[in-house]
């Protein structure tokens, strides 16, 4: 059968061109309602994207066809992944094609901040003529303040370095070499707010990243500084954004991406100092080119080929290997998944260890699923392929350890990360060839399913822990799924492994960080 695609935000039309040339049909219908799209969506096989259509859960219900999305960029937060990967359809980006684009349009932004650009264009052109209105800075010997030097962020600095500006980082994963390479100095937030003249913004949206630039961060800026986000809106709190430019403590602001998009209303616009443009980072022909073409190539692949290339939610594989290798990557995405939530920025290195029946297979697959799983905690860019890449050019030591003898399992990936605190180990299994399960967490033997949304919680081992967790939990309208003990001694360190039906919130967290002998909640998800 045919494949058929659904183009459905504007995209640079070699994009369909590509589809037609390798036999693939393709409409191109843009603009079209949630409802509107839920009501075609099924006739397809793909369905090409870039930040317009939002894939929820809900449109992917009806997508009975579906077997891929492609996201024309590199943001996949208008895909429900988790509910593409439920569905087996598999999500791919183009991770690099639109990175100097967007850096320099962030650069861009500097200089219309630095120079009052759009003000100064509209009081001339309304017949004006007030030199004397506008006074800018040089960017010259300027501190120009990164958080997030991945991709982006790192071709902002190496711009901002040739205009002989001062470059300071914050950026808990980049390593002291990268930031060598790069010529820019690893600082921590406070310093880099209290140092910065400008701040450009290049993270992913994350729990850690959300409102990294709230009210108390700004207040504790440097009076007087600008700043640039160009990679998500929720990054800043916007009304706190107003209250800094009003005050003077921010001398200018300009945002391409907004917490809620299309921003067709703001309480910043028309504030002084503040300056917008509608989510245009990646709008040049040459980006807009880059990411049309990979898509298209890497969606056809994959329809008529099988090929997987950059995708988010699935290895690339040859077709004799895969379905052997399939479930130990999807055990050790797991474990990496588990280390990165629970341990964060902690991570400095990782051993993976395969034993008994997972030493006879190709161990890359493997590890690639390890970093993946462990660097996609804090990057959106990561997948199975560039994984190891990344890893090496953040600093990521990464061992490979095979051990052909069986132990305690017919089969076992451990995974040991070290941290400046020591190393912290995970290690799982495949029942009956194929389930994957954690059988060790950190020292304590388990048996638990890492699936949906979970809690690490690790307490004093003491009577009445879980009575009291199952109430507070109960109370926060939460429904236990799976509960799972283990425990180092009787009345030492224990630790608890709650799969829960709903997203836990922080506050529910901070409820059950109170509860007495409590150590460590972390939330999860799988
Ligand atoms: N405006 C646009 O049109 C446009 C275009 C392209 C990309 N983007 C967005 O730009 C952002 C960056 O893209 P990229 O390709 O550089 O991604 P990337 O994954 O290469 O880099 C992200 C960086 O953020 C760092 N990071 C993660 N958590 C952090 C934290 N808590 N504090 C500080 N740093 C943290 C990561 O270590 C990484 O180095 C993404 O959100 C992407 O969606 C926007
Ligand atoms: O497609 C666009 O215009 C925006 C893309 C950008 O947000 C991305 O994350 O790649």
């Amino acid at each position: 059968m045919t494949p058929r695609v659904l183009i459905s935000d504007k995209m640079d039309p070699r994009a369909a061109a590509i589809f037609r040339e390798r036999g693939i049909e393709v409409d191109e219908i843009t603009g079209k309602t949630p409802d509107e799209l839920a009501a075609i969506i099924g006739d397809y096989h793909g369905l090409a994207i870039r930040s317009s259509t939002k894939a929820t859960a809900r449109l992917l219900d009806h997508a009975t066809n579906l077997k891929v999305i492609g996201r024309a960029g590199i943001g996949v937060d208008n895909v429900d992944i988790p509910a593409a990967t439920a569905r087996g359809i598999v999500v791919m980006n183009t991770p690099f094609g639109n990175s100097i684009t967007t850096a320099e349009h962030a650069i861009a932004l500097m200089f219309a901040l630095a120079r009052q650009l759009p003000e100064a264009d509209a009081s001339t052109q309304a017949g004006k003529w007030e030199k004397n209105r506008f006074m800018g800075v040089e960017l010259t010997a300027k501190t120009l303040g990164l958080i997030g030097a991945g991709n982006i962020g790192s071709i902002v600095a190496s711009r901002a370095l040739g205009l002989k500006m001062k470059v300071v980082a914050f950026d808990p994963f980049l390593s002291p070499e990268r930031a060598l390479e790069l010529g820019i100095e690893k600082v921590e937030l406070d310093e880099l707010l209290k140092r910065a003249d400008f701040i450009t913004l290049h993270t992913p949206l994350t729990d850690q990243t959300r409102g990294i630039l709230s009210r108390e961060a700004l207040a504790r800026t440097k009076k007087g500084v600008r700043i640039i986000n160009c990679a998500r809106g929720g990054l800043i709190d916007e009304a706190a954004l107003k209250d800094a430019l009003d005050s003077g403590q921010v001398a200018g602001a300009a945002l391409d991406v907004f917490e809620t998009e299309p921003a067709t209303a703001s309480p910043l616009f028309g504030t002084p100092g503040f300056i917008s443009t509608p989510h245009l980072g990646a709008s040049t022909t040459e980006a807009q080119v880059n990411v049309a073409i990979q898509v298209a190539e890497q969606m056809s692949d994959f329809l008529l080929l099988g090929g997987v290339t950059n995708a988010i939610n699935m290895p690339s594989l040859s077709a004799e290997e895969a379905p052997r290798l399939k479930p130990y990557m999807a055990l050790a995405e797991k474990l990496g998944k588990l280390l990165g939530q629970v341990l964060g920025d902690q991570v400095r290195g990782v051993s993976i260890e395969v034993e008994g029946a997972a030493a006879a297979l190709n161990q890359k697959p493997i590890t690639g699923a390890v970093l993946a799983g462990l660097m996609g905690t804090y990057s959106q860019t990561v997948n199975m392929v560039n994984a190891p890449i990344l890893a090496k050019e953040r600093g990521l030591d990464v061992k490979e350890v095979r051990h052909e003898r069986e132990g305690d399992y017919h089969t076992l990936v451990r995974v040991t990360a070290s941290t400046p605190t020591g190393d912290r180990c995970v290690a799982g299994t495949l029942f009956g060839n194929s389930a994957p399960r954690l059988v060790d967490i950190f020292g304590v033997a388990v048996e638990a399913d890492l699936a949906g949304h979970m809690l690490y919680i690790v307490n004093n081992d003491a009577p009445g822990f879980i009575g009291s967790l199952g109430t507070a939990l109960g109370e926060a309208g939460i429904n236990i799924a799976t509960f799972n003990l283990g425990r180092r001694a009787a009345g030492g360190e224990a630790v608890a492994l709650v799969a829960v039906d709903d997203p836990v919130t922080p506050e529910v967290v901070a409820r059950l960080c109170a509860l007495e002998g409590v150590r460590e909640v972390v939330p999860l998800s799988f």
